[in-house]
């Protein structure tokens, strides 16, 4: 594989994620310039490629790969069209950062995966930022060495302040479990096999339709059980944790961060408004990482694979929301490209 100079990036879709990861390779980490801006709204992205030196707007994702100033392509379009974006950077075999999900549904996942396979090299690193947050690492880092033991079970908590119009039940599982599937299986190194959920009485602050909050179970391979309570709708913050329960103790990370004060006979701090800001730091260490390893020529951090398996999961997932049973995951087995 290439190795290369300074990476200049083509970014696809220059919304909420794109425009800050456009601000995070030009202002933020170092190694990378954005060459080229792409969405199909022309209006913004022109606004997004003026005042950046040597970048290029776009609205077709094909022509700005073509660019010849792009060497590697950071995709933040909305997950349906991820697939046509990771096929068109594979046929010019560029380095890909995707931002979650690799793709919305297991049968597309599976086939950009196979044309993964296909080059015969990985080409993508998947944008699952918490592996990059500092508390998951430290977690990761203590269940690795086994200091408290075998892990048992993790808890999980996700809350939201509140959804963008539009945001559905389906979406709390493909939007915002999917990043607690992500963590179980890379903090247990276990496969998820099994799912269920369940849906009590929900808030009176969620959109009629959405069953908030949700109680979501998973089994692994390795036996461990693991729960994720969902909040959407919480209306006070964005709150991220997990608890590992292990034979010898337990660990948790996720108490928000900040100055905590006790004052006047009480105690408290601040909560973290949204994801933007509580993982401002994992978004910067993933990027830097990806340029990082692909100017060495290598690609690192979570693969095509860590995309499928999620994949799979959310459609067990959603299924289990729809029919209150348990929902046996489907994989297909491990191919050596990402063992
Ligand atoms: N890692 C995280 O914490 C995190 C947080 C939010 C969103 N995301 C992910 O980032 C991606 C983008 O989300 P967002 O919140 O920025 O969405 P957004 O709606 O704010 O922006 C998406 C942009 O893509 C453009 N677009 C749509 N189709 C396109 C196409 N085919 N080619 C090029 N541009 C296209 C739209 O015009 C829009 O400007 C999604 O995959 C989402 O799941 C990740
Ligand atoms: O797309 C967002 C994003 O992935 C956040 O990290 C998550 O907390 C939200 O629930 C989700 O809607």
């Amino acid at each position: 594989m290439t190795s290369y100079g300074t990476l200049g990036v083509a970014v696809i879709g220059t919304g909420r994620m794109g425009a800050d990861h456009v601000r995070r390779i030009n202002e933020v980490i170092s190694g990378a310039r954005v060459a080229a801006v792409v969405d199909l709204d022309e209006a913004r992205v022109k606004t997004v490629a003026d005042g950046i030196d040597g970048c290029t707007p776009y609205t077709d994702p094909a022509a700005a790969m073509a660019d010849p100033g792009v060497d590697a392509v950071l995709i933040a379009s909305p997950g349906p069209a991820h697939e046509a974006a990771l096929l068109g950077a594979f046929a010019r075999d560029l380095p890909v950062l995707c931002e979650k999900p690799l793709t919305p549904d297991p049968a597309s996942a599976l086939r950009v995966l196979e044309a993964e396979r296909a080059l015969g090299h990985r080409r993508v690193q998947v944008g699952f930022m918490r592996r990059y947050d500092a508390d998951y690492r430290a977690l990761k880092s203590l269940l690795d060495r086994g200091t408290y033991g075998r892990p048992l079970m993790l808890h999980n908590k996700h809350r939201n302040a509140d959804t963008p119009p539009g945001f559905t039940n389906a979406m709390m599982i493909h939007d915002s479990v999917v990043h607690e599937i992500d963590v179980t299986r890379w903090l247990l190194d276990e496969e998820i096999t099994a799912v269920r959920v369940l849906r009590p009485a929900p808030t009176g602050n969620a959109p009629e339709g959405l069953s908030d909050p949700q109680l979501i179970l998973f089994e692994t391979a390795g036996g461990q059980v693991v729960d994720t309570e969902l909040f959407v709708n919480c209306g006070f913050g964005y709150q991220v944790g997990c608890e590992a329960v292990c034979e010898g103790g337990t660990a948790r990370i996720g108490d928000d961060h900040g100055v905590f004060v006790n004052t006047g006979g009480r105690w408290g701090g601040a909560i973290t408004p949204g994801f933007v800001e509580r993982f401002e730091d994992a978004y910067d260490r993933q990027v830097q990482h990806w340029v990082d390893a692909t100017r060495r020529g290598e690609v690192e951090g979570p693969s095509c694979w860590d995309g499928y398996a999620a994949a799979a999961v959310c459609a067990a997932g959603v299924r289990a929301q729809e029919t209150g049973e348990r929902v046996a995951v489907e994989l297909i087995e491990r191919p050596a490209l990402y063992r």
